[in-house]
């Protein structure tokens, strides 16, 4: 009995002791309110799109909200909702790059976001600097998916429409209840320089090689022997998918809405609504 009650009184006070070293401000995701997130962090992509690093870093005690995040976070592809707080506004963001943080060190949520020349949030995103400070509610999870679940994922993504996929990609690939699945994914831009993620999938395919296969395609401009011009249309998406198997696989589209409509028809918007009726070239 002593040495239970000797062994819990340690075990108690190395949390204690480990507490007294994290910060007292909440730089953590919260799946149920807004919280202040640091922009430590910003790489100009193209003209329009960056790269915008915030710091996350676990406060003192907030053990339970980094759970109740990781518990969302494990259920699938997620996204951050991310509030631009003069207009009371927010939008949602997809983060391509996550480390929770911890006693050891602080961690990261990575948003690759491009700028809509009319736009709330993508504005306000882009005007912001290193040190300020942005305002994020999540994880919010946007798809269900568990290991192993499918044979074949089978990827559209048009511009920043990539990020899920990337997310989601690296994810399959790291995890050994998926060493099975093959993903294969067509990603379009508007030109070469849009593509943003190329050189990370690029990376990501030879690593994974014959799990993950990645084609694309540009708008305008030469293309490369790797970039054919084009848009997803009835040939591009024909032959990403020409083996699909309705009982073993899956097609996850993402972009913009024209290109949304035109390979699987818009889907409604709102929490818990699915598909709908399939158009376009899926159809
Ligand atoms: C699950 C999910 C994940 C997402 N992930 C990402 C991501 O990782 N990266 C990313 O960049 N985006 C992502 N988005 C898109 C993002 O949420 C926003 O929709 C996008 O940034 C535009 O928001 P905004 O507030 O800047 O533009 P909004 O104000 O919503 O405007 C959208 C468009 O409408 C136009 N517009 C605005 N007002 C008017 C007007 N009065 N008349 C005519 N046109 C107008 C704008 O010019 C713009 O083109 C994601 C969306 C979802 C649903």
């Amino acid at each position: 009995m002593e040495a239970v009650g000797a062994a819990a009184a340690a075990a108690y006070g190395l949390h204690l002791f480990t507490d007294v070293f994290e910060p007292t401000v909440a730089e953590q995701l919260d799946p149920d309110r807004f919280t202040a997130l640091t922009l430590v962090e910003r790489e100009a992509l193209t003209a329009d799109t960056a790269r915008l690093r915030f710091r996350v870093s676990r406060q003192q005690g907030g053990r339970a909200t980094e759970r109740a995040a990781g518990a969302v976070i494990a259920q699938g592809a997620w996204a951050v909702d991310v509030k631009d707080h003069l207009v009371q506004t927010f939008r949602t963001y997809t983060p391509v790059g996550w480390a929770a943080g911890g006693a050891d060190g602080a961690g990261h949520c990575d948003l690759v976001v491009k700028r809509y020349t009319g736009g709330s949030v993508s504005r306000f995103l882009h005007g912001t600097q290193v040190g300020d400070q942005v305002e994020m509610r999540g994880p919010v999870l946007t798809w269900p998916y568990a290991a192993g679940r499918y044979k074949h994922v089978y990827m559209v993504a048009g511009g920043t429409g990539a990020a899920p996929m990337v997310q989601l990609a690296e994810r399959i690939l790291a995890d050994p209840a998926d060493a099975a699945t093959r993903i294969s994914l067509l990603y379009g831009a508007q030109t070469a320089a849009d593509l943003v993620f190329r050189r990370r999938l690029d990376a990501l395919a030879a690593q994974h090689a014959g799990r993950l296969d990645v084609a694309y395609l540009v708008e305008h401009g030469a293309a490369d022997a790797k970039a054919r011009e084009g848009r997803p249309d009835a040939a591009s998406v024909g032959a990403l998918v020409r083996g699909f198997d309705a009982a073993a696989d899956v097609v996850l589209v993402c972009g913009p809405d024209a290109m949304m409509a035109a390979v699987c028809g818009e889907r409604p918007v709102g929490p818990g609504r699915g598909q709908g009726t399939l158009r376009g070239v899926l159809h």
